[in-house]
C-alpha cells in the first residue's frame, strides 16, 4: 500500500470505531479525514481482496521466473507491461498450443502488476483452467455472463456495484481458454464494459471493452464452443475469431514447447518431441487420409489396445489394472481416466466399474420438478410427470439415480467454492456416504488432499433438449472412472485410455483427448470398429477454416 492508502485505511478503521460510539473524526479538530477518492476502494471487499497480495511474495515470484522467459514470452511480456504502464488501450490474444507457457506468462504478468499494487483480474472459460491462475475465477461467475446468450445480452453487473468498481480499477484482465467460449459472451462483456467505463469518461463507450486492457489466450485446436445440434458453420461462426471484436485483437504467438524444454529426462527427449509433434499434427488435421469426406488417421501401434470380445473390460484392465486389489490405494484413481466421446458410453463404463468393486452401494435419488409454469404452455402437460422427469439425461446434469460406493472417484459438475478448489471439473474420492452430504477428498487442482462435504443442490440444465425448464435436486457429481473428452479439457493426467467405440464427432476432440497426458507411456487407445473394421484407424474432426481467421 502507498502511504496515502495506508493512512486512508487506518482513518476508515478509526472512523468505524468512533461511529460505533456515537462520534466521528469530524468531531475532533485537526484530525485528518480519509481521502474520499479512496474510500469506496477500501469499503469494497472485492477490491480489498485484490489488494491483499503480499508485495514481497509477488516480487520474489516475479524475479525468480522473469529470467527464465524465452524470447517469444519476453516480447509478449514487454508488450503487455508497456501497455499497462503507459495506460494504452490494448486487446491481445496469446495463441499457443498446450505447453508453450501461456499460464507461466499469465502468472508472471499478474505477479509483476500485483507487486506494484495494481489490480489484475484472472478468469478462465472453465473451472479447471481457472484453478491454474492465481486468484482465478470462471469468467461466467466473475462477470455475471448469462448462460443463454443472444446479440443483445449484457452481463449481470450493475454500474454502481462493487464489482463494477473492481472492473474500473483493474489494470489488466486475463481470460484463459477463450476459444471455448461463445463469441456472444465476449460481445456481452464488451457492451457491459463500455457502459461501466462511461463512469470514468463518456468517450469510453466508443472503445472496445470500454478501453480496458484485456489479454485472451488459448488454443484453437481444442474444443470450440459447444452448441447443441449446431452445424460446423455455426460452431465456427460462434468462435471468438468470428466476432466483430476480433479485428481489435493483436495476436501474439507462442510456438516453443516449454513443457518439453523443462523435461528433466534428456534421454527420451527425442521420443517426447516426436510424440508432441504427432499430437500437434492431429490438432491441425494434417495427417491421415480422407475417405468418404472423413479424415481417417492411423494410430501408432504403441498406443493401441486391440479389442477382444469385451472391449470395455479391455480398456478398464489397461487403465485400472487389478482394480479390485488397488481400490484402497488413495493415489490409484488420482490422475487416470478413460475418455470417450459421448455421455452414454461414459455412463456404461462407470456403471460397469462400480459393479466390479467391493463395498456397499448407496443409491441417491433426485427430486425433480418443473420450474415455473410459463415455459411449457404449448406442450401437452399430462405426460410431464415425475417419472418422465426422472428419465431425463443430459450432459452436465447427474442422473436421477446416483449409485456410489466409498472410495470411488467422482467429478464435480458445478462451481461450489472455486476459492476452496471446488469447481466444475474438480475430481474427488468419496470418503463418506451420508444422508444429506457426501464426504470427499480432493484429488485434482490446487487443493489436493482437502476433505470437503458436498451438499445436494437444485440443478437446472441450460439445455436438456426439451421445451420446458425443470430442476433436479441432486448431488452435483458424477462418477469419473470415465469421462467425456469435452469434460477432460484442461485436465492433466498420467494415464489416459481413449475408448473409441464410436469416433469423435467434433473439432478438437481427438487432439484434446491425446494431449491430456504428460508422457506417451500414459496414452492407450482402443478403437472397436463400429464404423470401420480396422481397429488401428479412427476419425479425426478438424474444422481447418478456424485457423484461417486467426492472424
Ligand atoms: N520460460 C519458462 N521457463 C521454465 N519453464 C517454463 C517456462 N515457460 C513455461 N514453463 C513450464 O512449462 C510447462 C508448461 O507451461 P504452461 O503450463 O504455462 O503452458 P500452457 O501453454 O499454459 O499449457 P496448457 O495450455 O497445456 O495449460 C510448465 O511446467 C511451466 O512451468
Amino acid at each position: 500500500m502507498t502511504d496515502e492508502e495506508l493512512q486512508t485505511f487506518c482513518l476508515i478503521e478509526i472512523e468505524k470505531l468512533l461511529q460505533a460510539n456515537g462520534k466521528s473524526l469530524r468531531d475532533f479538530a485537526g484530525m485528518p479525514l480519509p481521502n474520499v477518492n479512496l474510500v469506496s476502494q477500501f469499503s469494497n471487499s472485492l477490491v480489498l481482496r485484490e489488494l491483499e497480495y503480499d508485495i514481497s511474495v509477488m516480487l520474489e515470484e516475479h524475479d525468480s521466473n522473469f529470467s527464465k522467459l524465452n524470447e517469444e514470452q519476453k516480447s509478449i511480456y514487454d508488450r503487455i507491461i508497456h501497455c499497462v504502464t503507459n495506460k494504452e488501450h490494448g486487446l491481445f490474444f496469446i495463441y499457443g498450443f498446450g505447453g508453450t507457457g501461456k499460464t507461466f506468462l499469465y502468472r508472471l504478468l499478474s505477479a509483476k502488476l500485483r507487486s506494484q499494487r495494481r489490480i489484475v483480474i484472472n478468469v478462465a472459460s472453465s473451472g479447471i483452467a481457472s484453478l491454474l491462475l492465481p486468484g482465478g475465477k470462471t469468467a461466467h461467475s466473475m462477470f455475471g455472463i448469462p448462460i443463454e446468450l443472444n446479440e443483445d445480452t449484457i452481463c449481470r453487473i450493475l454500474k454502481d456495484s462493487p464489482k463494477a468498481d473492481l472492473i474500473r480499477l483493474a489494470e489488466l484482465i486475463i481470460w484463459d481458454e477463450a476459444p471455448m467460449t461463445n463469441k456472444l459472451a465476449f460481445e456481452a462483456l464488451d457492451r457491459s464494459f463500455r457502459d461501466i467505463m462511461t463512469s470514468i469518461s463518456v468517450s469510453n463507450k466508443d472503445l472496445p471493452f470500454g478501453g480496458k486492457i484485456i489479454v485472451l489466450g488459448g488454443d484453437f485446436r481444442q474444443v470450440l464452443p459447444v452448441i447443441p445440434k449446431a452445424s460446423r458453420a455455426e460452431i465456427v461462426m460462434a468462435s471468438i475469431n468470428s466476432s466483430i471484436l476480433w479485428k481489435h485483437f493483436e495476436v501474439l504467438t507462442l510456438t516453443k514447447n516449454m513443457r518439453l524444454e523443462s523435461a528433466t529426462n534428456q534421454s527420451n527427449l527425442e521420443e517426447l518431441k516426436r510424440f508432441f509433434d504427432w499430437i500437434l499434427q492431429i490438432g491441425e488435421g494434417c495427417i491421415g487420409t480422407i475417405i468418404n469426406e472423413k479424415l481417417l488417421v492411423q494410430i501408432p501401434n504403441e498406443f493401441l489396445i486391440f479389442p477382444s470380445d469385451n472391449p470395455i473390460d479391455d480398456i478398464i484392465n489397461a487403465i485400472y489394472p487389478d482394480i479390485v486389489r488397488n481400490f484402497d490405494d488413495t493415489g490409484f484413481f488420482q490422475d487416470r481416466a478413460i475418455l470417450a466421446p459421448t455421455v452414454e458410453i461414459v455412463e456404461e463404463i462407470n456403471d460397469h466399474i462400480v459393479q466390479l468393486l467391493p463395498g456397499t452401494e448407496k443409491e441417491y435419488l433426485s427430486a425433480d420438478s418443473i420450474c415455473g409454469s410459463d415455459a411449457y404452455c404449448d406442450v401437452d402437460v399430462d405426460w410431464i410427470n415425475t417419472e418422465f422427469l426422472n428419465q431425463i439425461k443430459c450432459s452436465g446434469l447427474p442422473n436421477h439415480s446416483l449409485k456410489l460406493k466409498k472410495g470411488v472417484p467422482i467429478i464435480l459438475l458445478r462451481n461450489i467454492d472455486p476459492a476452496g478448489g471446488l469447481c466444475n471439473g474438480t475430481r474427488l474420492i468419496v470418503r463418506d456416504l451420508g444422508t444429506n452430504v457426501i464426504g470427499a477428498e480432493i484429488v485434482s487442482g490446487s487443493h489436493i488432499g482437502d476433505k470437503v462435504f458436498i451438499p445436494r443442490m437444485n440443478l437446472i440444465p441450460s439445455d436438456a433438449g426439451i421445451p420446458f425448464k425443470f430442476q433436479r435436486r441432486q448431488f452435483p457429481i458424477n462418477l469419473c472412472f470415465a469421462m467425456t473428452i469435452n469434460k477432460s479439457q484442461g485436465q492433466t493426467l498420467s494415464s489416459v485410455g481413449l475408448f473409441l467405440r464410436r469416433p469423435v464427432f467434433s473439432h478438437g476432440q481427438l487432439y484434446v483427448a491425446i494431449s491430456r497426458v504428460k508422457s506417451k507411456d500414459g496414452l492407450r487407445i482402443l478403437v472397436s470398429g463400429e464404423e470401420n473394421d480396422d481397429s488401428t484407424l479412427t476419425h479425426n474432426v478438424v474444422f481447418k477454416e478456424i485457423f484461417d481467421k486467426i492472424l
